[in-house]
């Protein structure tokens, strides 16, 4: 049975993951952490979480601190702290903001809870995660991020809508950054076991549109209604349970690949890796010449920044 914190926990989706996390079997407690300051709303978070347990069975233990320190003994971290972007804002915008943060963070969690894995989701995750992965000195296969799983969802339901079939049908990927650059994976996308392509209908099938709604997805939700959370609570659940209950499960997460993709590495960014109890291992793929192009364009986008963002945090800028 695991212990599982939140930092971040006051804010939209670490509230929100506080609750689908709470409900994974294997999760004996949920740590609620928020900064010197949050004790009621954290307070308030722990109740509401405990007023659902009678409803839905739940016997999770619920705690709250303002304490890094407590962080000791958690299995798996989930980071969802820092700033969320507006909707004219990219999610590269908040790169030196959040990574001032993250680093910062990681830092200490590195020495706290040296047996921890870390999970981020805070954006640019594909960036956070490789702050994440450098300040903690953690092993790469001990941090992670909501990549394009999330937008693999998202793709998901649009085929699955499209082709009018349940969604446990389809199986996609989208690999990539966790933004304007993700790059769909056609040749992995199967319906009913069928790849794609060998379907009379894909020749119908508006991919430039689904597309578009997918990159869109989260910036139109922000438009709307000001943050993602029940998407996101969700995917952060699922990669958690796949961990902890060593499912070994090939989900799509912002990881550190050094190689695995035609070569391409060197950088954290969305790609398929299998995730156990031991933690997140990139699997080796061969993809399509444009599939690989496209791939290259995303990791090139994403390594330059991730350096830039280096660069700032070194100097201390
Ligand atoms: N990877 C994904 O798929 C995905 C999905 C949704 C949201 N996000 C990202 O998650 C983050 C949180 O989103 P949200 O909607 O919950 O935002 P929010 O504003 O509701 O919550 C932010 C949380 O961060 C904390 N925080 C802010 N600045 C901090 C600091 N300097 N030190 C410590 N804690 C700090 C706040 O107290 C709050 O708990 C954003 O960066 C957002 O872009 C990522
Ligand atoms: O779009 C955002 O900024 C939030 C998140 O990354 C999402 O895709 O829902």
């Amino acid at each position: 049975m695991a212990k599982v914190a939140i930092v971040g926990a006051t804010g939209r989706v670490g509230q929100y993951a506080a609750l689908t996390i709470s409900r994974i079997p294997y999760v004996r407690e949920v740590q609620l952490y928020g900064r010197p300051g949050s004790e009621d709303v954290l307070d308030g978070v722990a109740r509401d979480l405990i007023d659902s347990f009678a409803a839905t069975g739940t016997d999770s233990h619920v705690s709250w601190s303002c304490n890094l320190e407590d962080l000791k003994g958690s299995d798996i971290i989930v980071f969802t702290a820092g700033v969320a972007r507006k909707p004219q804002q990219t999610r590269i915008d908040l790169a030196v903001e959040n990574a001032r943060i993250v680093a910062d963070f990681a830092q200490k969690i590195g020495k706290i809870a040296p047996d921890s894995f870390i999970m981020m989701v805070t954006n640019p995750v594909d960036i956070m995660t490789h702050v994440a992965l450098r300040y903690s000195g953690k092993k790469p296969n001990e941090v992670f991020g909501l990549g394009t799983h999330l937008d693999s969802m998202r793709l998901k339901s649009s085929i699955a809508s499209f082709f009018q079939v349940h969604v446990s049908e389809v199986h996609t990927r989208i690999i990539g950054e966790h933004g304007d650059s993700m790059v769909p994976l056609w040749s992995a996308t199967t319906i009913g076991g069928i790849q794609i392509s060998n379907l009379p209908s894909f020749a119908h099938v508006p991919i430039e549109d689904i597309m578009q709604q997918v990159r869109s997805a989260g910036q139109k939700i922000i438009a709307s209604k000001g943050a993602t959370v029940w998407g996101p609570g969700e995917a952060i659940a699922t990669l958690i349970r796949t961990i902890l209950g060593n499912e070994n499960r090939i989900l799509t997460v912002s990881a550190y690949i050094k190689a695995e993709v035609h070569n391409i590495g060197d950088v954290c960014i969305g790609v398929p890796a299998r995730m156990n109890r031991s933690g997140v291992y990139p699997v080796p793929i061969r993809i399509e010449p444009t599939e690989v192009r496209n791939f290259q364009n995303s990791v090139e986008k994403i390594r330059g920044v991730t350096q830039e963002i280096f660069t700032i945090l070194e100097n201390g800028e």
